[in-house]
């Protein structure tokens, strides 16, 4: 067997040293300059020479303020001792022994705890006066010592851990153990080729060290796109693949094409500063074409045909006000106005609510809106497309539920199955843009319409306990293993 010149120093320094030793001193007896305490001896481990133990001292330390406390003596000792010529009050104490009341005072529990001292109020504040037991504990040296903290029973420790004097020294050392000497064909093999041997030739008729090509190596991790990423890339490609364009918009949005063109009232409770991001710059929007803009407030005001609307006076000036896009059926409302049927389009991009950070919820995440546009298109259609769309992202059970959207009627809500959670869970909302929505915008014909968040799932199929990982921790150790989905 081969050694790798390492490996053969460390086995020198295991011999040096009786077949035992510590990482560092296997080093030093070796004559090896730098190591990597986790990773020492892990070769000869492998190849069965060396027995590798960890080892995390269980020990205690000394904390700053313990290192204070070592030159003094812990204060309960010092009190004890200051009053073994008499009882004292906690200012007298304070005052001979230079250290502040509060400490004194932390010591009273001890004291009644273990009887070494009586606590009395006096006239000029607390009284200590030493107990036999106290004068006894003192005499017998029984008293701990920060000098020597194996001294120190596991109570006791217990309590300096808890009080701040002490703490845990968890330093882990590498422990090994030589099992059995490989055998080298040392001084015959050579194990480093340098130029003076290819030069002067003295590598004819000797062996040469071989490669241990079983040998672990450091594992390598070539860039990779975010999971987040690769998940939108899925999305935007089956939307391709079944033949849709995709449309662009903008994360500032009037509040008319994120709310007015969707047919929701000025006052409906969504458009409140408590779910919707607004804007103070730009002060206002533009709006569209005037012909929208008063078709728009008509649908809201009167109503389409066969619509009463919502009966209210529509104000331009709330329709002006920028907001954070809160889903992106905004852009699917703004290009109504610029497409003709029959057409297929989508959006994939950020979208902003008004949450409160925690591990389910962000302000901002991203979701995905699809319509069709096409003067046969049915229910049954929007069915279809989904179910297709849905088993291509690789959902194979779908099912749909009632459910309502100010701007679709009939509206369904979408669940998928996530086999390995055996459980269903919902993934976005759909249904057909009503007249009120489609007229207004010139479109005479149905339009089928989803969206969906795409975090949620994914995170469900990551197995991600906390949304946050996505866009704000970046775990790199998470992000080289995470499995693409
Ligand atoms: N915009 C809805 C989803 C939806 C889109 C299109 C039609 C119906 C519903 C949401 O944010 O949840």
């Amino acid at each position: 067997m081969d050694l790798h010149p390492i490996e053969s120093k460390v086995i020198k320094g295991l011999k040096t040293l009786g077949g035992k030793g510590s990482a560092s001193e296997v080093a030093e007896a070796g004559g090896i300059e730098k190591i990597q305490e986790e990773r020492f001896g892990y070769s000869l481990s492998e190849k069965g020479f060396v027995k590798l133990n960890k080892n995390v001292s269980d020990s205690l330390k000394l904390t700053k303020l313990g290192e204070k406390y070592l030159k003094k003596g812990l204060p309960e000792r010092q009190i004890l001792d200051a009053l073994k010529t008499g009882l004292k009050s906690s200012k007298e104490l304070a005052e001979e022994l230079n250290i502040d009341e509060n400490a004194i005072s932390a010591c009273i529990g001890i004291f009644k705890k273990n009887a070494w001292a009586d606590v009395r109020k006096g006239d000029k504040g607390l009284v200590f006066e030493i107990t036999d037991l106290g004068e006894k504990l003192l005499g017998r040296g029984e008293f701990g010592s920060l000098a020597n903290l194996d001294s120190f029973g596991p109570e006791q420790a217990n309590e300096l851990k808890k009080r701040g004097i002490v703490e845990n020294d968890d330093t882990t050392t590498y422990l090994l153990e030589l099992l059995k000497e490989p055998k080298t064909s040392r001084g015959r093999a050579i194990e480093n080729i340098t130029p003076e041997i290819l030069k002067n030739k003295s590598w004819k008729g000797r062996k040469i060290r071989g490669y241990d090509i079983n040998a672990q190596t450091q594992p390598y991790f070539g860039g990779t796109l975010h999971p987040h990423t690769l998940a939108t890339e899925k999305i935007r490609r089956t939307f391709l693949e079944l033949g849709f364009e995709e449309m662009g918009g903008n994360y500032v949005e009037s509040t008319f094409w994120n709310f007015d063109a969707l047919f929701q009232p000025q006052d409906h409770p969504s458009r409140d500063l408590a779910d919707t991001f607004y804007l103070k710059n730009p002060e206002k929007s533009r709006l569209p074409e005037k012909k929208y803009v008063d078709a728009v407030k008509r649908a809201h005001e009167e109503g389409t045909q066969g619509s009463t609307g919502w009966q209210y006076d529509w104000k331009r000036s709330l329709a002006e006000k920028p907001v954070l896009r809160t889903h992106t059926t905004a852009v699917s409302a703004r290009w109504l106005t610029k497409i003709k049927p029959p057409a297929k389009v989508f959006c994939i991009g950020r979208v902003f609510r008004n949450e409160t950070v925690d591990y389910k919820h962000l302000p901002e995440f991203t979701q995905i809106d699809g319509i069709v546009i096409d003067e046969n298109a049915s229910f049954r259609d929007l069915l279809g497309y989904l179910k297709e769309f849905f088993t291509r992202l690789g959902f194979d059970k779908i099912r749909f539920r009632p459910a309502y959207f100010p701007y679709t009627e009939m509206s369904t809500e979408i669940e998928v199955y996530l086999k390995d959670k055996k459980e269903w869970i919902e993934l976005g909302g759909s249904g057909l843009f009503r007249p009120e929505v489609t007229e207004p915008l010139g479109i005479n014909v149905p339009v089928l319409a989803w969206g969906l968040s795409i975090e949620r799932p994914l995170m469900m199929s990551l197995g991600l306990k906390d949304i946050r990982s996505f866009f704000y921790k970046n775990d790199l150790k998470w992000l080289r293993e995470v499995p693409s989905v």
